[in-house]
């Protein structure tokens, strides 16, 4: 499913021959179409006809209005349903182009060629595929699998360190939800920088596939990969929503360190365990102010998580360091005195 590729993207050009598609459609957004595109359409050896279809950066670009736009854009090009989508592109270009292909004439094929440390470790893998909607995360959507997933982490050496950074977040908790060895090797790393966490992407690729492979509908053990993101989605939309979006792993990062106290609030971890990890995680993700934003604000986009159940919200804490849990339910009172805990950060 996943395959490492060569400078001259062989492992690519081989699957295009087998597969035959009609037709390429290369997806990619104004940065990839620069840094990343030259390096795929050099190496292309193929006589399939292709089209290339580039949309503007940002989270904000995750919508129907997208979707849409790429739908006609497909039924202008003829495109047939032996056709092939090429995701070539972040978190957004993998969640909106692999739901664009997913829903098109009930669904083409497609790829995803992850360009940023977020899609090779998460993103781009477990077959979640969407858009966001009235700032909801995420909203709209389906599970679909691409045929392949192909990475060159070569791509990651024009990426901006912010934007490392949020990919290191989904790092760490892959490790904390399942791996502790992960979790203790990632705070180790000395330099946050593409060639110090080129080694460990593997491992966090790894930790994805493996809890897809037991439970891809997310019925039980996926829940555990939305650790931080209850907290984490909320936050993300309402600094969109404000017009000063962040990185996604940035918010599951404030995430993160809110479930981290959850957890020990609702008795899992000790309080030195829950101190550890949340200064562990302050290191890299200093507060970001969320005083401008309400309890009830943040509850209620909360109470839209898709993790919920009976109109409760359902949490995915920490049982232990490397091990995560789901279905948690927790007082009212908790999630306050979490936001009051994280607010005191500052
Ligand atoms: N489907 C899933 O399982 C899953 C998992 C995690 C996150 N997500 C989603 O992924 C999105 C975040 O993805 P992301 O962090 O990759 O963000 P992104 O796709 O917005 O990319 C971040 C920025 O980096 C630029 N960029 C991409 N590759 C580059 C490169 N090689 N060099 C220079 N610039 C480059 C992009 O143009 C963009 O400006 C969110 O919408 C999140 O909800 C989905
Ligand atoms: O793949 C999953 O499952 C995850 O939860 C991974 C998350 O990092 C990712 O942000 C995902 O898109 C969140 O899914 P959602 O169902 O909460 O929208
Ligand atoms: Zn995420």
């Amino acid at each position: 499913m996943i395959s490492l590729l060569d400078d001259d993207f062989s492992a690519l050009n081989e699957f295009l021959t087998e597969l035959k598609p009609s037709q390429l459609i290369i997806l990619a957004d104004e940065n990839t179409h620069e840094y990343c595109l030259p390096q795929l359409l050099v190496n292309l050896e193929t006589e399939i006809p292709f089209e290339i279809i580039e949309i503007e950066a940002g989270e904000d670009l995750k919508t129907i209005e997208t979707a849409t736009h790429l739908w006609e854009i497909l039924a202008e090009f003829k495109t047939d349903r032996n056709a092939l989508v090429i995701n070539l592109g972040g978190g957004v270009i993998t969640d909106v182009g692999g739901f664009v292909a997913s829903t098109y004439k009930r669904g083409i094929k497609f790829i995803n060629i992850p360009t940023t440390l977020l899609g090779m470790c998460d993103a781009s893998i477990g077959g979640k595929t969407g858009i966001d909607h009235a700032f909801l995360k995420n909203i709209i959507g389906t599970f679909s699998q691409p045929e392949k997933i192909f990475f060159y982490p070569k791509f990651l050496k024009t990426l901006p360190f912010e934007e490392l950074r949020s990919g290191f977040a989904e790092m760490l908790k892959h490790g904390l939800i399942a791996d502790e060895k992960h979790w203790k090797d990632l705070i180790s790393v000395t330099e946050l920088s593409a060639d110090h966490l080129e080694m460990h992407i593997n491992k966090s690729m790894q930790i994805k596939q493996n809890v897809v492979d037991i439970d891809f509908k997310e019925q039980n053990v996926r829940k555990t990969l939305n650790f931080g993101h209850t907290f984490g989605h909320a936050f993300e939309s309402l600094f969109l929503k404000k017009e000063n979006a962040i990185p996604h792993g940035e918010a599951v990062a404030m995430g993160m360190i809110c479930e981290t106290y959850l957890s020990f609030l609702q008795k899992y971890i000790s309080a030195e365990t829950s101190d550890q990890i949340i200064a562990a995680l302050q290191f890299y993700f200093p507060y970001q102010d969320i005083s401008h934003f309400s309890n009830e604000e943040i509850t209620l986009l909360m109470l839209n998580d898709k993790k919920n159940d009976s109109g409760k919200i359902k949490f995915s804490l920490l049982e232990t360091v490397g091990k995560g849990n789901f279905d948690i339910e927790v007082s009212e009172e908790n999630v306050i005195k979490t936001l009051d805990f994280y607010r005191k950060l500052s």
